[in-house]
């Protein structure tokens, strides 16, 4: 069993306002797992401390089976933060520029992209969809088409890992299902490990392989399977917490 996120005993407040209590958390290789939980129960205060962007106030987090302070190897992990596709149409950036952010994380901001860099930028629109908009202003995109494009953008880097903070506010549904299309493509196909929090649970659970529920606490993370059972449970009776299966 190949860890890729290790929470241990983690706890966080902001400003006397407890948000998350002895989270033991572990995502392994070729999870995708679906987070989910109520507004404001700590879903993206999670995901900032696993991707390194605030420290917890106790407790251990590993990456890749490192400890988050000695992890270097930031370019394994793509990252779809919430706000990604609120650009208005007059942001000055083609998909192209957009996508090619991804890879100064590994390269270094001021470093001329080689030919084969400029290959994975066009591979990573290509996988999702968006080739034929390569050298159009991502503002003058749909919701859809943003997101798509910040998805490459997180793909460029082939990471091992992506993490995806509700990517589909504000998106229609057709292009919501083309997105979990492309999800399950890069998870079944590619190996990837996903993480995504998300509020749309009945689409989500015919796609994740497993679910956790977060509400301050982990009330449950098992397999969507289980989850679909005992979904009367945890939202029924409101948090009686349900056996944690880790
Ligand atoms: N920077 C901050 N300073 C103070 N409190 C914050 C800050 N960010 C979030 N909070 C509070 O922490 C709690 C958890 O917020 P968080 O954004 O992690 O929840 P969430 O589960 O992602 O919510 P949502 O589903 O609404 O996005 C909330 O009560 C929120 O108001």
């Amino acid at each position: 069993m190949e860890m890729v996120i290790e929470c241990k005993n983690v706890n966080f407040h902001y400003e006397g306002n407890v948000v998350l209590e002895n989270i033991n958390f572990v995502v392994e290789k070729g999870d995708f797992v679906g987070l989910v939980g109520p507004n404001g129960s700590g879903k993206s205060t999670l995901l900032k401390i696993i991707l390194g962007l605030l420290k917890p106030d106790s407790g251990q987090v590993k990456l890749f089976n490192q400890p988050i302070s000695s992890f270097k190897e930031r370019y394994k992990i793509g990252y779809v933060s919430q706000k990604a596709n609120s650009f208005n149409s007059g942001f000055p950036a083609t998909v192209y520029e957009v996508v090619s952010m991804g890879l100064y994380g590994k390269l270094g901001l001021f470093t001329k992209l080689s030919r084969a860099d400029k290959e994975k930028i066009f591979d990573a629109i290509e996988q999702v969809g968006l080739s034929e908009f390569t050298q159009r202003n991502i503002g003058q995109l749909s919701g859809g088409q943003q997101q798509r494009s910040f998805i490459a953008r997180a793909l460029v880097s082939d990471p091992s890992l992506l993490i995806l903070d509700e990517p589909t506010v504000g998106v229609d549904t057709e292009s919501v299902e083309r997105f979990y299309e492309l999800l399950g493509k890069l998870h079944q196909e590619q190996n990837m490990t996903l993480l995504m929090v998300t509020h749309d649970i009945g689409m989500m659970t015919d796609h994740v392989t497993k679910v956790a529920y977060l509400n301050k606490k982990i009330h449950f993370h098992g397999s969507s399977r289980d989850f679909g059972a005992s979904q009367k449970n945890i939202y029924g009776s409101h948090m009686h917490p349900v056996e944690q299966k880790d």
